[in-house]
C-alpha cells in the first residue's frame, strides 16, 4: 500500500498557465483539479493514504473534509521541498512506507489506473515515475521502502528522474495518469478523458 504526497500552491497563483483561458474561474478551476485529483487517489485500492502539501486554507480544509492529511508548506522553498517534506512526514508515521508524489492536476484521474500504475512501480525496486501526456515532465515518482524520494520535479523533469536513476514507467493506457492540465489544449485533452465532477461542473462538456 502507497502514501501519496501531492504538493498544492495557493490558489491564487495556481495554474498560471491557464490565464487566459479560464479568468476569473483559475483559482476554482486549480482547487476542481486538486479535488478530483485527491478524491480519486483516496478512491485508489492501492493508497494507503494521502499527505496534501498546501498553504492554502480553502484547499486545505477541502481535501481535508474528503480524507486527506494536510500539511503546511515549507515558506518560499518550492515544489520539490514540498515533497521532500511530505516523504519525511510519511516516513516518520509509516517507516516502511512506499511513497509516492502525485502532481494535484489531473482532473481525469481515474483510481483505476492509478492502481495499475502504482502496482507496477511496485515491482520496480528503487525509484520509478511516469511521463506526462506532453513528454518533457512527470505526474509521478515513486520510492520503495527505505528508499529516498528524491524528488525532481519541475520543467524537463523526465530527463532529470532519469539521469537521477529512476526507472520509468512504459504501462500504456493509462493516460488518466499521465494527463496533467497546464493549458488550454491539455484542459480539452483531459476533458475527452472524461473530467472527475468538480471540474467538469466548471467546464461542462461542449454541446457545439
Ligand atoms: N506545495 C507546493 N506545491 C507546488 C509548488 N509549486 C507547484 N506546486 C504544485 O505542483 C504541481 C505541479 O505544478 P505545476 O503544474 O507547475 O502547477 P502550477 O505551478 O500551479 O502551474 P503554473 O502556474 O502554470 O506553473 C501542482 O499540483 C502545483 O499546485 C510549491 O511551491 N509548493
Ligand atoms: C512540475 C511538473 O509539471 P509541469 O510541467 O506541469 O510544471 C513536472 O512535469 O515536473
Amino acid at each position: 500500500m502507497w502514501s501519496l504526497v501531492v504538493p498544492l500552491k495557493p490558489l491564487a497563483v495556481a495554474k498560471s498557465r491557464l490565464a487566459e483561458a479560464a479568468g476569473a474561474v483559475r483559482p476554482a478551476l486549480a482547487l476542481a483539479f486538486a479535488l478530483d485529483t485527491v478524491a480519486a487517489v483516496l478512491a485508489c485500492g492501492e493508497v494507503a493514504d494521502v499527505t496534501v502539501v498546501t498553504d492554502d486554507p480553502t484547499a486545505g480544509a477541502e481535501v481535508a473534509g474528503l480524507g486527506a492529511l494536510v500539511v503546511a508548506d515549507v515558506p518560499a522553498a518550492g515544489l520539490n521541498a514540498a515533497l521532500r517534506y511530505g516523504a519525511d512526514l510519511v516516513r516518520q508515521r509509516r517507516p516502511a512506507a512506499a511513497v509516492g508524489a502525485l502532481n494535484g492536476d489531473l482532473p481525469a484521474l481515474r483510481p483505476a489506473e492509478l492502481a495499475e500504475v502504482l502496482r507496477e512501480a511496485a515491482r520496480l525496486p528503487g525509484r520509478a515515475f511516469l511521463a506526462d501526456t506532453a513528454g518533457p515532465g512527470t505526474t509521478l515518482l515513486t520510492a520503495s521502502p527505505g528508499v529516498a524520494l528524491s524528488p525532481g520535479f519541475g520543467g524537463a523533469s523526465r530527463a532529470r528522474h532519469l539521469a537521477s536513476g529512476a526507472r520509468e514507467i512504459t504501462l500504456a493506457g493509462v493516460a488518466s495518469v499521465r494527463q496533467d492540465v497546464d493549458t488550454a489544449a491539455d484542459l480539452d485533452a483531459a476533458r475527452a478523458l472524461g473530467l472527475g465532477p468538480r471540474t467538469a461542473l466548471l467546464f461542462p462538456a461542449r454541446t457545439a
